[in-house]
């Protein structure tokens, strides 16, 4: 009898599966999902990081949000931080207050989500140039890239839309420059400013805005795009790095189920619990010290978050041109209107339009799901540093002032040190990585003729002495470096800077190159990997 119920209990998830199944009928696509195979390499976890992050962002909003009053109404600060018992200041201000000292666990929780929030942007940066240098942005994930660099900016927002909240002296004076900003944009500039703060800034509705952008509009859009995103990497699978037995129509990899699943979960884990830690013992915008946000009032020495960085210095180091246009009494376009409002631009419109851009350069049509190393592919490579040193100048430019206080060095040589700088440190990087990489390559090739260097020197009959090279196993390398066409080495030393900007060369070894090529479908080999390459 006992055994009888046993059994009929252990057959309870069975039928209760076949009951589900015969209402949704989701067997089989869940039976797919759950054999998924992804390709193992430590740069895909990037991705990983940022959506891990971005679930902690969403577990501490909502956590702040129990307790933030977005309320610009004044009132008598009487918490436990003393030296601001007594001041007045907005009810936002005072809710950051009791959330950092009089709710528990709200100090932590507020440390976490700023934490969270600056390893969401690093992880998506650091992604976004993973994607960059190995190519992974090529056909046929174009739209997944141009859904990135969206997911960028939006992060962006986030970022600064969630650190104006807490309306402390930081936060103001940081609407106090995007109020700048926006001013600046010619003919609708004025009116898009008094629409936003409701009238002259800082006004009194801008928090209460800025708090349904950031706890319902924005990340509304996040997790949508964010579904997307990691919807088209299930749909037109992941890239591979070349390896023996992967091509471009198979994915080589460990099935979703179960292994897959246990280690994502545990670096979940792995990811939150590195907030954590850093959120209990690192602080992190103590807003009490800066005090309430008074327009009359900037504290020196103001530096936003991280990614805000490029942005400022930018602002920073743009000459103060005011350019005065023909019309009326002379139209004014203030100087701020060029790094703060093009330049993003630009920096928006231009890497969404990259992966175009280079196929229509390469008459590259075929699809491509094997990676490229970067020094296979030096011009990209090359590119990518250039563009890497230009935002570094930007940011380091962005903290000048504090550079300048702690050396002791003039803010005007700074200033000028960072425009110099914008202009001749992208080029000289473009020309270094370079050069790196047509080395890296003609390292490749010195092992492919001659094998790997053993360290073990014989002597010859005659008295000389020889290293020993091990000849390769297979005979070659996954990776193919790219020719040096003919008509280039007649440039003497400009062919290697020209080539990279004008000659369509880079044939990617891995796929044939030819219009119209039809799509290649992944097909997934269901096996484990054993060896890597
Ligand atoms: C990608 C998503 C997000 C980013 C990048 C982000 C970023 C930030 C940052 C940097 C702050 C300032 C924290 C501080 O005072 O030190 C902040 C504050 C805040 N965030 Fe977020 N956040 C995100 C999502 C959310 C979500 C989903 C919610 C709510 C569901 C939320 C609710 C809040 C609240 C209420 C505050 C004010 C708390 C305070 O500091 O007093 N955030 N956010
Ligand atoms: C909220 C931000 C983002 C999240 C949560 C996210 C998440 C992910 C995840 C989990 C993957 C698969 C694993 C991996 O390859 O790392 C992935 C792949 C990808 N992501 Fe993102 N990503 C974000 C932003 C970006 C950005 C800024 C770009 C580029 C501009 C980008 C472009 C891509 C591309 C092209 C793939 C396919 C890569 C491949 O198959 O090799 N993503 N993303």
């Amino acid at each position: 009898m006992a055994r009888r119920r046993t059994k009929s209990l252990a057959s309870l998830p069975a039928r209760a599966g076949r009951e589900v199944e015969d209402r949704l009928g989701v067997a089989t696509p869940l039976r797919g999902l759950l054999n998924k195979v992804f390709p193992d390499h430590w740069s895909f976890l990037l991705g990983e990081i940022a959506l891990f992050s971005f679930i902690v962002l969403l577990l501490t909003g909502t956590f702040l949000t129990l307790f933030f009053d977005p309320s610009m109404r004044e009132v008598v600060y009487d918490g436990s931080y003393t030296s601001l018992r007594g001041v007045h200041m907005s009810a936002a201000y005072a809710s950051s207050l009791d959330l950092s000292f009089d709710v528990r666990g709200g100090l932590v929780m507020r440390q976490m989500h700023h934490w969270a929030a600056l390893l969401f942007l690093a992880a998506i940066v650091v992604h976004m140039l993973r994607i960059f240098f190995t190519g992974a942005f090529r056909k046929p994930r174009e739209l997944n890239w141009v859904i990135g660099s969206l997911l960028f900016w939006i992060g962006f927002l986030a970022g600064f839309t969630g650190y104006s909240l807490p309306d402390d002296a930081l936060s103001g004076t940081g609407l106090r420059i995007a109020s700048g900003i926006l001013l600046s944009i010619p003919v609708i500039g004025t009116w898009v400013t008094s629409s936003l703060f409701g009238g002259e800034f800082p006004g009194d509705l801008i928090i209460g805005r800025f708090f349904i952008l950031h706890v319902l509009l924005i990340p509304a859009a996040l997790v949508a795009l964010i579904s997307v995103h990691v919807g088209l990497v299930f749909k037109q699978k992941h890239t591979q790095w070349p390896g023996p037995g992967r091509t471009n129509s198979n994915v080589v990899g460990e099935r979703m189920f179960p292994r897959y699943a246990i280690k994502q979960a545990g670096f979940f884990v792995a990811v939150a619990g590195v907030i954590t830690l850093l959120a209990g013992a690192l602080q992190i915008n103590p807003i009490w010290l800066f005090g309430p946000y008074e327009s009359a009032v900037v504290s020196a020495a103001s530096q936003p978050d991280w990614y805000v960085m490029m942005l400022d210095g930018a602002i920073r180091l743009m000459p103060a041109w005011e350019i005065t246009l023909p019309f009326g009494d002379g139209y004014v376009i203030p100087p701020m209107f060029w790094p703060a409002v093009v330049l993003p631009g630009l920096l928006t419109t231009l890497p969404m339009a990259y992966p175009f851009l280079e196929a229509r350069l390469h008459r590259d049509t075929a699809p491509h799901n094997l990676l490229q190393r970067p020094r296979d592919v030096p011009a990209r490579t090359a590119l990518g540093a250039m563009a890497v040193t230009f935002f570094l100048v930007l940011t380091l430019s962005g903290g000048n002032d504090v550079i300048a206080d702690k050396f002791q060095i003039s803010l005007n040589a700074l200033t000028w040190a960072g425009r110099i700088g914008l202009l001749i440190a992208p080029p000289l990087a473009w020309w270094a990585t370079y050069r790196i990489c047509l080395g890296l390559q003609q390292h490749d090739r010195e092992v492919l003729a001659h094998g790997v260097e053993t360290g073990i020197i014989r002597r010859l009959p005659d008295g000389g002495f020889v290293e020993v090279h091990q000849p390769l196993v297979d005979g070659g390398l996954d990776y193919a470096g790219w020719v040096v066409p003919k008509k280039m080495n007649r440039l003497g030393a400009l062919g290697p800077a020209l080539k990279g900007f004008f000659v369509p060369l880079e044939r990617p070894a891995e796929a044939p190159v030819s219009p119209g090529h039809p799509p290649v479908e992944p097909r997934e080999e269901r096996r484990e990997i054993t060896s890597r390459p």
